[in-house]
C-alpha cells in the first residue's frame, strides 16, 4: 500500500482533464475550479451540475467517449468513468504524456488520491484515510468544518498581514517565532479580527510581546 505524501498544488490556469461526467467527475471538477484550474471534461453525458458549468463556459466539454489524445497538455488527469478499463487506460496515457493521474474506482492504480477538503479562505484543511474509507475522510472533514468556522477565513488573511509586519520588524528568528506563536492562539486571532485595523506596526509588536510573555508565565 502506498504511503501517500500530502501536498498543496498551485493549479492556477493549469489544464486538468476529467474523464467521465457523473457525480464523482462533478465533485472533482468543482474542486479543481475552486483551485483556479482550467478544466476540460470528456464524457458523452454530464450531470446537471456539470452541464451548467459547461453552458456557463466555466469548463470545456468534449461530448464523447474519452480518447488517449485527451490527456495531451494535462497536468492532472482524473479518470472517473464507470468503466475501470477505460479509467486505467486513460491514467496510463496521462502518465506517458508526463502528467499525473487519479483513478476514481481504484486509488492505488493512480499517482495521487483526493482528500476531503474544507476551505476557509487561505486556510485549507484536508482529511484522508488513504482510500481505507472515503466516508471516514468525509466525516472528519465535516467535523473540522464545524470546529474551524468561517471566522478562520478572516483569521488567515489578518495573520498574513501580521506576519509580514513581524518579518519586516523583527530580525531575530527565534523572537519572530515566539511572536508568531503568540499571534495564532484563538484569542489572539479573534483580537486581530475584531480590533482596529490596519494595525500600527510598533503597537502590534508590543502587543505580541505582551501576549508571548503572558503565555510563557502561564
Ligand atoms: C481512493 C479515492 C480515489 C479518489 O477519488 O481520489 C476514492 C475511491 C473510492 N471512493 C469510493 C466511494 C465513496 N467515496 C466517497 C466520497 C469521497 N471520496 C473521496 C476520495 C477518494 N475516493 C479517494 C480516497 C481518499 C481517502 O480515503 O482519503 C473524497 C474524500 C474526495 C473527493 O472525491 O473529492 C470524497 C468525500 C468528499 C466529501 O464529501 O468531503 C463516498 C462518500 C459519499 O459519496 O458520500 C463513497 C461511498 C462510501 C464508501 O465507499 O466509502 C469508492 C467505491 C465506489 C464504489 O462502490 O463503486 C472508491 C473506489 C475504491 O473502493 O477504492
Ligand atoms: N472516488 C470516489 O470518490 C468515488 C468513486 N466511485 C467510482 O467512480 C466511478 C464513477 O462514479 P459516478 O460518477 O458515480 O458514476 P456514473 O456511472 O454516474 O457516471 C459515469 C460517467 O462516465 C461517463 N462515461 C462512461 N464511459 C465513458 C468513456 N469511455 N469516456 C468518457 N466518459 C464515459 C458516463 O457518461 C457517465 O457520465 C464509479 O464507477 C465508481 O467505481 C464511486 C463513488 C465515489
Amino acid at each position: 500500500m502506498a504511503a501517500w505524501y500530502p501536498i498543496l498544488l498551485d493549479l492556477t490556469g493549469k489544464r486538468c482533464v476529467v474523464v467521465g461526467g457523473g457525480p464523482v467527475a462533478e465533485r472533482k471538477a468543482n474542486g479543481l475550479l475552486e483551485a483556479g484550474a482550467s478544466v476540460c471534461v470528456v464524457s458523452p453525458r454530464l450531470t446537471e451540475g456539470l452541464h451548467r458549468l459547461a453552458s456557463e463556459g466555466r469548463i470545456e466539454w468534449r461530448r464523447r467517449e474519452a480518447e488517449e489524445t485527451d490527456v495531451q497538455g494535462a497536468a492532472l488527469l482524473f479518470a472517473a468513468t464507470s468503466l475501470p478499463e477505460a479509467n486505467r487506460a486513460m491514467a496510463e496515457a496521462a502518465r506517458k504524456a508526463g502528467g499525473l493521474a487519479n483513478v476514481a474506482d481504484d486509488g492505488e492504480s493512480g499517482d495521487f488520491i483526493v482528500p476531503a477538503v474544507v476551505r476557509r479562505g487561505e486556510l485549507i484543511l484536508a482529511a484522508s484515510a488513504s482510500g481505507a474509507g472515503p466516508a471516514l475522510a468525509a466525516r472528519i472533514a465535516g467535523e473540522l468544518a464545524v470546529r474551524y468556522g468561517e471566522a478562520y477565513s478572516d483569521y488567515a488573511s489578518r495573520l498574513r498581514h501580521i506576519r509580514t509586519i513581524v518579518k519586516a520588524s523583527v530580525s531575530d528568528r527565534s523572537e519572530r517565532r515566539r511572536l508568531l506563536a503568540a499571534a495564532v492562539t484563538e484569542e489572539a486571532l479573534e483580537e486581530w479580527r475584531t480590533g482596529d485595523w490596519p494595525v500600527d506596526s510598533d503597537k502590534l509588536i508590543a502587543r505580541l510581546r505582551e501576549r508571548a510573555g503572558e503565555s510563557e508565565s502561564a
